[in-house]
């Protein structure tokens, strides 16, 4: 059977989330001042929101990409840019997202963003070096599940896990 791409699971809390983003607005608040962010939908919306809440940050924009379906990776689109934001180069804006990944996303934006600093709460290897700052690494193998994508539910026994295991 080919090995599956994602063979580690990393839920993560809305607590973890607000925690982690608050750490990286603890990390950016010095290497603002800061005049706007860019919060690459969807999925950097929610981390955009506290980092912009810590930091009084009240000029948020967005770039709009699209590229996985669920864990399936395909072309990136971008259905809005940085049209009509008042960003230019990017200088003294903070982009931010809720991870990067293989970094396709992170190249889009960057193109579009030259000078701008990429910030995002979690990161993987493949992504890593196009990030400015970031909070927690993963192993690319692990799918991360953020919680606006999972609710609770019936969990297995550990024992019973293992003896179908
Ligand atoms: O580094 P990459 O391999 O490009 O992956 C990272 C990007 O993928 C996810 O977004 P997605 O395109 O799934 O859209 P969403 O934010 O609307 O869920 C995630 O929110 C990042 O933006
Ligand atoms: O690990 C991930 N989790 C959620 N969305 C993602 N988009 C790319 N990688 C991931
Ligand atoms: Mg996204």
């Amino acid at each position: 059977m080919a090995e599956a791409p994602f063979n580690k699971h990393f839920p993560v809390s809305w607590e973890e989330m607000h925690r982690n983003a608050k750490a990286l607005a603890w990390r950016l608040i010095d290497k603002g001042p800061w005049k706007g962010i860019i919060a690459i939908t969807r999925g950097g919306l929610v981390p955009a929101a506290i980092i912009a809440r810590e930091l009084e940050i009240r000029m948020i924009d967005t770039v709009c990409v699209s590229s996985y379906d669920h864990q399936n990776q395909r072309e990136a689109m971008v259905l809005k840019g940085t049209e009509g934001s008042n960003a230019g180069d990017g200088e003294g804006w903070l982009i931010i997202d809720d991870l990067v990944d293989t970094g396709k996303t992170a190249v889009i934006v960057r193109k579009m963003l030259p000078k701008a600093h990429f910030a995002t709460v979690y990161a993987k290897p493949a992504g890593r070096p196009l990030v400015d700052t970031f909070i927690t690494e993963v192993s690319q193998d692990t799918w991360i599940h953020f919680p606006w994508d999972i609710e609770l539910q019936f969990s297995q026994p550990i024992a019973k896990q293992r003896n179908n295991g």
